[in-house]
Parts: structure tokens; sequence; C-alpha cells
């Protein structure tokens, strides 16, 4: 159950600026609420314009999103590359796929373990194809890794992983390797509750920052001409 706060706090995403409100998740933690499918269709094509731009060049020859609030990102961006078929990964074990191919995940917005489930039938669109994976948010990088392992066992190569924020740190470790294929439209941090303030944990952003893993809060015309060094880890457009 989240605790709106009365705080909102600011971001750039693909360059247009947007006031997110700040729930807690606990009495220690909160975040910087991001419900794509509250934004509307105009950020549809915002986002949906971006990720397309940034991923085209790689040639993707299927997008794979994970359920639910991955859904949007995927068709967005299937719908601008002109690719019909998208893949779904999905949360809960629906009848039909009782046989899917699991992983397991962990997220910060939902107290219970989740599973991500890839439907069997799905495998042929994937198998020896060139695979952009995408989501709204990487916080832990637990859907993203889980979602990214499905998509290897069924014999596809990730060419990309498109979200729309990054937030905090911690998926850069979960991720390992893989999280050079980041690649996301902005960032946030995420919040510890001080003295009743939600305030930014301002260590994990400035640890980020001094391994000059991050682009964090740079102008985006800093970013362009920096690109080389994003690559490295992650890029941000
Ligand atoms: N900030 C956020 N907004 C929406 N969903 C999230 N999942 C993890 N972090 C989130």
């Amino acid at each position: 159950m989240y605790l709106e706060t009365p705080q909102t706090h600011q971001v750039q995403i693909a360059g247009e600026n947007f006031s997110l409100p700040i729930v807690q998740l606990s009495d220690r933690r909160a975040i910087a609420l991001l419900m794509v499918i509250d934004m509307g269709v105009r950020f549809g094509d915002l986002v949906g314009d971006a990720l397309t731009r940034h991923f085209a060049q790689l040639r993707p020859d299927i997008v794979v999103g994970s359920a639910t609030l991955g859904v949007p990102v995927a068709i967005e961006v299937s719908r601008r590359l002109g690719i019909d078929r998208y893949v779904i990964l999905q949360k809960s074990p629906k009848f039909h796929l009782a046989d899917a191919l699991v992983e397991d995940v962990r997220s910060i917005t939902t107290a219970v373990p989740q599973r991500l489930l890839l439907d069997r039938r799905s495998i042929k669109l994937l198998q020896g194809r060139r695979v952009l994976v995408v989501d709204d948010v990487i916080a832990t990088g637990s859907s993203m890794a889980a979602a990214i392992r499905l998509v290897r066992r069924a014999g596809a190569n990730i060419i990309g992983a498109g979200a729309i924020l990054t937030e905090g740190h911690s998926w850069r470790d979960l991720l390992g390797e893989d999280a050079k294929l980041v690649t996301s439209l902005g960032h946030i941090p995420q919040f510890d509750i001080v003295d009743g303030v939600a305030t930014p944990d301002a260590a994990t952003e400035k640890d980020a920052w001094t391994k000059d893993r991050a682009l964090v809060n740079k102008p985006i015309g800093q970013i362009r001409r920096r690109r080389s060094v994003a690559q490295k880890d992650v890029a941000r457009i």
C-alpha cells in the first residue's frame, strides 16, 4: 500500500519536464512514482519516439515488454519500428501459461516475490532474433534481469534494454555486464525518509557519479557530447 506525500520530484524525460508524486513505500523509503498508464497518449508518443530514435539503428527484429507497465512501452516502440508482433512477459500464471518458461523477480514496489513468464508459443518469435527489451522503470534491475534471462533462454540475441526511467543505481550491480545494454530517457533517485521528509538518496547518487558510471542530472547537451563514455555502461537520452 502506498502513502502519497505532499512532495513531488521534477524529472526530465526525453528532454521534457515532468513532476512526479513522491509516495512512501515504508517508514524509511519513498519513490517518485511514474504511472505510465496515467500519463496520457502524448506521453506515449514522446517516449515511443525517443526510444525508437535511439534503438532503430540497432535494427531490432522484435520488442519484448514485461507486464504490466512495460506493455504500453513495447506497443509504442513496435508501432514506430513498423514491427507487427511483440512479446509480452506475463506476471500472473494464467491457465494457458502452465507450461511457460519462468524466472523469479523481486521488485521494490511489490512486497511479495513475483515471477515473469514467457509463453512457450512465443519462443519461435524470439529464437535467433535481434531483441529489444523494454520496461517503464529499471529500479532494482530484478525485472529486467529476469526478462533478459527469459529472452536468452528462448535463444535470442539481446541488442538493447530501453526504459523510460532508471531509478537509483542498484540495478547496475544486479545486471552486471548487461547494464551496458541499458538506455533510459531519464533518471530518478531513490528516496530515504529523513525526519518525515523524502530525501534523495545522496550517497547512492554520489557514489554512482564518482565512479563515472552515470550521467545523472547532466544537461542533455553534455550527455550527447559524452555519449562514448555513456555507452560504457548506460546511455541516457
Ligand atoms: N518509480 C517508479 N514508478 C513506477 N513504477 C516503479 N517501479 C519501480 N519504481 C517505480
